[in-house]
């Protein structure tokens, strides 16, 4: 088999490696030239244009996208639709919002794989998780693709119709955002408490049968021991956020209470406020206002 991969960055390249290294020749594109260039370096035929791209791929196209979400995902897909027919398959394993796959699975001359992939640039090494959805008989084709980018045949499976692959991979997101706030939570309070505490330890020690172990808490424990105990100069803004509002948003339209994730991504919006936060900053003056509390000013 043949792939053809558009999106060269911190994941795409890992499909290019795991996927090169499962045998299968590969063809790359990326607008930036480095990076196709570094595709080119482990392997994969490079190609400088769609053009050129889709000329250099067989009769029968396989190709998965791995650009960032939006706009990104609908000109590639502009550009490729006049080469592309029914037998062909393409995947978009970025973090797309599912509404914008089956408008996408729906307009697209061929089969649409929506693919929510997790596991980070760690899937390097691992593989990734992946939650497929759209039809059966693509998910089968791919299936040896899919087998070399996931940790294996268990670690790729097919969700059900268009959208259900990034609905998951939506709602997983909103998993990852509350269980960060929920460890964020308990080492700000071990930070801040009464004893004096090595957080790289107490997340070690935790990671060593706790009923919290986790992948995640193991990048606390490697956090700690990079940046220290009270995390050095790492910034208090939270970036990211977009998966998060969609799981949120799911929720409140299908009247499902999500507090937690809610309460997480707030925390990353109130992380931006430049100038402090206006609601903080309003009951100060306003516990001066009920109860002649001091208001703490700005130096
Ligand atoms: N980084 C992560 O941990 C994860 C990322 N994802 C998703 O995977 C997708 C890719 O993410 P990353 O690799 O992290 O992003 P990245 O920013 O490292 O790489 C994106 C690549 O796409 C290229 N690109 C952008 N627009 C393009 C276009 N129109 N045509 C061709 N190439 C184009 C860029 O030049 C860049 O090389 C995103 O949807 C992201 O949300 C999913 C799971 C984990
Ligand atoms: O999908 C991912 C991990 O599973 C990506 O890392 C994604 O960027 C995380 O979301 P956010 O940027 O909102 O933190």
């Amino acid at each position: 088999m043949q792939l053809g991969v558009i999106g060269l960055g911190r994941m795409g390249q890992i499909v290019v490696d795991r996927v090169l290294e499962a045998g299968t020749d590969v063809v790359a594109f990326d607008l930036d030239a480095e990076a196709v260039a570094t595709a080119a370096d482990a392997g994969a035929e490079p190609a400088d244009s769609i053009a050129d791209f889709v000329d250099r791929l067989g009769e029968t196209k396989r190709i998965w996208l791995m650009v960032p979400a939006g706009e990104a995902v609908d000109a590639t897909l502009e550009e490729l639709e006049a080469h592309l027919d029914a037998d062909d398959v393409v995947v978009d394993g970025g973090n797309s919002y599912f509404e914008d796959t089956v408008r996408r699975a729906e307009s697209c001359p061929a089969a649409y794989l929506d693919c929510g992939t997790s596991g980070g640039p760690a899937g390097a090494d691992l593989g990734f998780s992946l939650m497929i959805g759209g039809p059966e008989w693509a998910y089968d084709e791919l299936e040896p693709v899919f087998d070399a980018v996931a940790t294996g045949p268990d670690g790729h499976e097919r969700m059900g119709p268009s959208g259900s692959g990034h609905y998951v991979k939506m709602v997983h997101n909103g998993v990852e955002y509350a269980l960060m706030q929920a460890y964020g939570e308990g080492f700000e309070l071990l930070a801040e408490g009464r004893y004096d505490l090595d957080l790289e330890a107490v997340a070690s020690v935790w990671n060593n049968g706790a009923v919290i172990r986790s992948w995640l808490l193991e990048l606390c424990e490697e956090a700690f021991r990079e940046e220290g105990s009270d995390l050095g100069d790492v910034a208090d803004r939270i970036e990211g956020g977009s998966t998060g509002t969609w799981t949120v948003r799911e929720g409140l339209e299908q009247e499902v209470p999500l507090p937690l994730i809610y309460t997480a991504l707030g925390e990353r919006f109130g992380s931006r406020a430049d100038d402090g936060r206006f609601s903080r900053r309003l009951a100060n003056r306003l516990r001066y206002g009920f109860g002649r509390h001091e208001v703490p000013r700005r130096e």
